[in-house]
């Protein structure tokens, strides 16, 4: 039998206080007892969703702000049960365990009684108190309202799919390791431990069901990896048709020549000397180890944070690839550049995930406007220390996982008007989420349903 449900109430309740009070989701749900984990988890990222709508209402319902405790509790509730027909519990039996849940908890336990006729009354009153709360821009969308007109301004025809789409549940998606099996063969492995699964972007599959991951198929002799379809786009992007130091290099990469191997030069045949400025926790340096193939490739892993760091040595070993890591910081070559020039270079920069918000609805609450400007001068930073260490004829991939406008598409045209020996490549530039009903109508989009991404691809002429 599992844990009651007044427990994981609670739990789910403290988590969001933690989240109020400035930890990341990953962090408050990491605190959760395991065995009670994916339970709280699930109720927590569905209160995240619809937190906008639950402060609304409790504001109805009471006009000073209870404590912390008390109030996560009261919005907890009121986020999974505001909407009668997407809540995961009757309604009647969540109000009582909340109650259960006050009582039991010595920092709720005071307000008991005001929970319990809060709650009552929303029982009684929940439509009008709903229809109450419709006008106000923050319950309806549930994003703060700096974040709501920001993606408003910045995209003026597609802000509120935007907004809808940051509210469903993003689905499973894998990248097949193509070094040790395929995307065909991984589809066939799937479908005969009875998971549909639909392929996507290049080597990437879509589980039509969410599933724990260490239960799939393959997960430990490392047959994939789980990665949103817009970000599997960014190895091919920065490696198609990209030749080591000038020189031509027959491979797949390189669909143009044949595939005869790669030119041996003086020391052995030439290496691709890649550098991932931004890698922890390593899933783009793991894609573009895959990507090369055979290709002889050399893979540099830069991470500022010494912690995180170890988490691509991790992700590498499970999948069999090496790479150099470093720990540095990218903005400060001098203490870690060879000196020698990169061939390409990822630029993965940290930016505000308002792309991903669906993958971790606590994101929203967290960020302040502020965090706009400040990612935006770093990311102009790295893009300043990073672009002289291309070598001509090479080529730099800046990607964000944000649909902010400051960190794409203006960040680079900034980039561009400063830096003329910078030319634009292709490239898919904003990428906004897809989910459900969105997706549907595109139905040639190879990616399916995937985050928001910026992706801009720069070339330095070769003199
Ligand atoms: C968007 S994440 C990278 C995700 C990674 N590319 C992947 O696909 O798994 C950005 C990373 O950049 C790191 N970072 C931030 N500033 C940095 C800097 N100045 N130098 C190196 N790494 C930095 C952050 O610690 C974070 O791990």
């Amino acid at each position: 039998m599992g844990p009651p449900l007044w427990r994981q109430l609670q739990l789910t309740a403290q988590a969001l206080a933690a989240i109020r009070a400035g930890t990341s989701g990953s962090a408050a749900f990491e605190a959760v007892e395991p065995a009670l984990r994916p339970g709280v988890q699930a109720l927590g990222f569905q209160a995240l969703r619809w937190l906008g709508r639950a402060e609304a209402l409790r504001r109805q319902l009471a006009k000073r702000t209870p404590p912390p405790n008390a109030d996560a509790l009261l919005c907890t509730a009121l986020a999974l049960g505001w909407d009668a027909d997407n809540s995961p519990y009757e309604p009647f039996t969540l109000v009582d365990q909340a109650v259960e849940a006050a009582k039991r908890d010595p920092a709720t336990r005071a307000q008991g009684s005001f929970i319990n006729a809060c709650l009552r009354r929303f029982l009684r009153e929940r439509d009008d108190l709903v229809a109450a709360t419709n006008h106000e821009p923050v319950a309806q969308w549930n994003h703060p309202r700096w974040w709501i007109e920001r993606l408003r301004r910045d995209h003026p025809r597609d802000w509120q799919r935007v907004l809808e789409a940051n509210n469903q549940q993003p689905p499973l998606t894998l990248r097949v390791n193509t070094r040790k099996t395929s995307q065909g063969l991984y589809l066939q492995t799937l479908s005969a431990a009875g998971m549909a699964a639909t392929p996507v972007a290049g080597s990437g599959v879509q589980l039509a069901r969410a599933r724990p991951v260490p239960q799939l198929p393959g997960f430990a002799e490392g047959e994939f990896s789980v990665q949103d379809s817009a970000a599997q786009i960014a190895a091919p992007l920065l490696l198609d048709g990209l030749r080591p130091g000038g020189m031509a290099l027959p491979s797949r990469l390189d669909p143009a020549r044949d595939a005869s191997g790669a030119q041996p030069g003086p020391g052995g045949p030439v290496q691709l000397r890649v550098l991932d400025a931004c890698a922890a926790p390593g899933g783009k340096t793991a894609h573009l180890l895959e990507y090369a193939g055979d290709m002889p490739i050399e893979v540099t892993a830069l991470e500022i944070d010494a912690a995180r760091s170890r988490r691509i040595g991790e992700t590498l070993a499970r999948l069999d690839l090496s790479a150099t890591v470093l720990v540095a910081d990218a903005v400060r070559p001098e203490k870690w550049w060879d000196g020698q020039l990169f061939d390409a270079i990822l630029l993965d920069a940290p930016c505000t995930a308002s792309g991903i918000v669906r993958r971790h609805p606590d994101v929203r609450w967290l960020r302040r406007e502020s965090d706009v400007e400040q990612l935006a001068l770093q990311q102009a930073m790295l893009l300043a220390a990073l672009w002289p260490l291309v070598r001509p004829g090479g080529r730099l991939l800046y990607c964000t996982c944000s649909v902010f406008r400051q960190e794409g598409s203006h960040q680079i045209e900034a980039f561009l008007a400063h830096n003329t020996d910078a030319r634009l490549r292709p490239s898919p530039g904003h990428l906004l989420p897809q989910s459900g009903g969105n997706a549907r109508g595109v139905p040639d989009n190879g990616l399916g349903e995937h985050d928001g991404f910026f992706y801009a691809l720069l070339e330095k002429p070769a003199r």
